[in-house]
């Protein structure tokens, strides 16, 4: 007896395991044993003042010991069971239910949460919950539950499709972070949301890192206009380059699902027509358009590299020539497409399709056909103007969207005659001070 205790001692820590597993009246006495020889481990001698009574207090302990473990393991099964039952528990449901489903959403975060540290990934686990239970499509939710909110960055959001995407991303209950260096965007855009709890925009540069704690990540930010993109090339492909990994770098290390609005323009001077996605293009990698059209390629190429480097949930969205309010007033596009697209872009990122999808508007006219809309809907006494084409600027192109109608449900539904006038209404708004706020359009399509 003596020996087989003094032995068991010698295996130090898990001389206290061994302890633990056995039962009966002798052990007791086996440790005491041990713990006179002075080799029991350190993490089981007493606290000070009760070396007095080690006969009692010894086993005492362990048998509280016990006590605590059962607690603890009964205490976690009813937890897993409110957790499990969570769903089709009622909804007036009592505290103790709420803080035991609290309770089980914790364990859940310390089981799962090995990504990040601290309460960003409790918050990101409780999240993570919802497709467990049943929601395998964050955008879909089953009649009567209410839909989670999620939380968005939306690069480029002060812009004009990233502040159409930013109201309907809040009015449908998300949490809103724009982060845009204001290059094009205007704050006026989103100024509407300021006071919103669900709303935030930080100004800045996506050239530069920065880590936000998020489940979607749009990312938008790139001057889309010629004029704006031609203004600082270096500058344009950098943001293409760099702020794409940037913001894919962010999506990998928080696990968020990443959305990139590429542009028509990867199709360059197509020699295809209409454009399907698989067109590869037709672009110039030296001419003064490249920074924009090679950086958008680029940009794709990055976010299916990590999609297929880094299991990275991604989308990429190729949007055709869009207009509408909020446009610069001297974007100077050639346009084709009402806000529509920014439903388009919120089907995508909720849907299980990669891309990349065409979202454009296969309506097709001449330059004069649209002169000849401009000069109806805004003077018809405008003169007509024609001057040689800018270098590089594709003759003709086409969005062929079989893919977006077949997989995301989505077509353009406003027609050029309807939605210029809400785009004119709202250029007027601003360089004259009319009353119709143009906002209200915002989203419609
Ligand atoms: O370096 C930059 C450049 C631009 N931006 C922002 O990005 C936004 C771009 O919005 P714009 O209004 O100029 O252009 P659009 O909204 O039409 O472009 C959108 O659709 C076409 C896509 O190719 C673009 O990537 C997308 O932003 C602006 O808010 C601008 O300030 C940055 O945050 N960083």
């Amino acid at each position: 007896m003596m020996m087989s205790s003094s032995s068991m001692a010698g295996a130090g820590g898990s001389s206290e395991l061994i302890y633990r597993g056995h039962d009966g009246a002798s052990q007791p006495v086996a440790d005491e044993s041990a713990s006179a020889a002075g080799s029991y481990s350190s993490s089981a001698k007493p606290p000070h003042g009760t070396n007095k009574a080690p006969l009692l207090a010894r086993p005492l302990r362990y048998v509280m010991g016990e006590q605590r473990l059962l607690f603890a393991l009964l205490g976690m099964a009813l937890a897993s069971l409110v957790f499990l039952l969570a769903p089709s528990a009622s909804t007036t449901s009592s505290t103790s239910t709420s803080v035991a489903h609290l309770a089980a959403v914790g364990l859940a975060a310390r089981q799962y949460g090995g990504r990040s540290s601290g309460g960003a990934v409790s918050s990101r686990v409780a999240f993570e919950a919802e497709p467990r239970r049943g929601l395998l499509h964050p955008g879909r939710v089953p009649l009567g539950l209410k839909r989670k909110g999620l939380r968005v960055v939306v690069t480029g959001g002060a812009g004009f499709v990233g502040s159409h995407l930013v109201d309907r991303l809040l009015a449908r209950g998300d949490s809103v972070i724009v982060v845009d260096n204001l290059f094009t965007g205007r704050k006026e855009n989103v100024l509407h949301h300021a006071g919103n709890p669900n709303f935030e925009m930080i100004r800045h540069d996506v050239v530069e890192p920065i880590l936000l704690e998020v489940d979607q990540i749009y990312h938008l930010a790139c001057p889309a206009s010629p004029v704006h993109y031609k203004h600082n090339p270096v500058k344009t492909i950098k943001t293409n380059v760099v702020g794409t990994l940037n913001m894919l770098g962010l999506a990998k290390r928080v696990g968020a699902r990443f959305l990139l609005t590429s542009t028509s323009e990867v199709y360059g001077d197509p020699l295809q027509h209409p454009q399907v996605e698989t067109y590869w293009g037709n672009v110039n990698p030296i001419g003064v358009r490249s920074c924009y059209d090679e950086g958008k390629r680029t940009a794709e190429t990055l976010t299916m590299d990590y999609h297929r480097g880094a299991n990275l949930e991604v989308r990429i969205a190729r949007i055709f020539n869009t207009y509408g309010p909020r446009m610069c007033i001297d974007d100077g596009r050639v346009v084709s497409n009402f806000v529509a697209q920014v439903e388009g872009l919120m089907k995508l990122m909720e849907g299980d399709h990669v891309g990349p999808f065409n979202l454009g508007n296969p309506g097709e006219f001449t330059m004069l056909e649209l002169a000849k809309v401009v000069q109806d809907t805004i003077d018809p006494n405008a003169r007509i103007e024609f001057r040689p084409n800018t270098a590089d600027d594709p003759h003709k192109r086409k969005p062929d969207i079989s893919r977006a109608k077949d997989l995301l449900g989505w077509e353009p539904k406003i027609s050029l005659k309807k939605g210029l006038p809400l785009m004119v209404q709202d250029f007027r708004n601003r360089i004259f001070g009319d009353q119709k706020d143009a906002n209200t359009n915002a989203g419609d399509n």
